[in-house]
């Protein structure tokens, strides 16, 4: 079982669906759950501030990974805000810890995996990188999914949302103690690829 970790656009996604390529892992990107919780709120037109309006949308949370709604700017800002609440982390807990525990592994990525969901994965992995590279890479994958956006707005989602999931009382976002820290600031896709590899793959042969 492999938990990745770590703030917006760091790049774990990318790595996280890497590492269960070169393992023959299923990989499950948690971030989509609260997207999902948030595009439903969005939909009804619900206040994110409400958490009984926010549980309400955790109901009958099916949704299609390909949506591109579900990447949306105004998404990802309700996202951070629903997952604050402790009756909504609750309502997606089940259904991460299954996938987790299912026989044969998996890999999760996500912002609690290796501190909440699996405390007892096999590695760890805690991504990160500046909020200014975290910035261009989102505005450059917004532009690829024919969202145009604004680097200086961006850069301010990033910022606000690492605040917010940081400092939340319930699981918040900070690197699990057994966690190994990879810094993407500095490495391309394939580099952060590789690193990731062979640290993953130095943690389970100390394990
Ligand atoms: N090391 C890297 N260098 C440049 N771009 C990257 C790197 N890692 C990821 N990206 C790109 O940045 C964007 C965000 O990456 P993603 O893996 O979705 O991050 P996260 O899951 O942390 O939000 C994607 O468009 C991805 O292709
Ligand atoms: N395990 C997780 C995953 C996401 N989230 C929340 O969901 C939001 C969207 O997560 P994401 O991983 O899809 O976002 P990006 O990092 O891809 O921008 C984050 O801002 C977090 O607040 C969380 O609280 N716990």
């Amino acid at each position: 079982m492999i938990a990745v970790d770590g703030p917006a656009a760091s790049g774990k996604g990318t790595i996280a669906r890497a590492l269960a390529k070169h393992f023959d892992l299923p990989h499950m990107d948690t971030g989509l759950l609260y997207r999902a919780v948030a595009l439903n709120l969005w939909r009804w037109g619900g206040d994110p501030t409400i958490e009984f309006e926010a549980l309400r949308a955790c109901g009958d949370l099916r949704f299609d990974p390909d949506d591109e709604e579900l990447r949306s700017e105004p998404v990802s800002r309700i996202a951070s805000k629903v997952s604050s609440y402790a009756s909504v982390r609750a309502a997606l807990l089940q259904r991460q810890r299954e996938f987790a525990a299912q026989d044969g592994g998996a890999v999760l990525d996500g912002r609690d995996i290796g501190t909440v969901i699996a405390p007892d994965a096999d590695a760890k992995l805690f991504v990160t990188a500046s909020p200014e590279v975290r910035a261009q890479r989102r505005v450059r994958e917004l532009l690829e999914r024919g969202m145009p956006s604004h680097y200086e707005d961006v850069l301010l989602d990033i910022r606000a949302r690492d605040e917010r999931d940081s400092s939340r009382e319930i699981a918040p976002l900070r690197q699990a103690e057994d966690a190994e820290l990879l810094d993407t600031s500095g490495l391309d896709i394939e580099q952060s690829i590789a690193e990731a590899i062979r640290l993953v793959e130095r943690q389970l042969a100390e394990a």
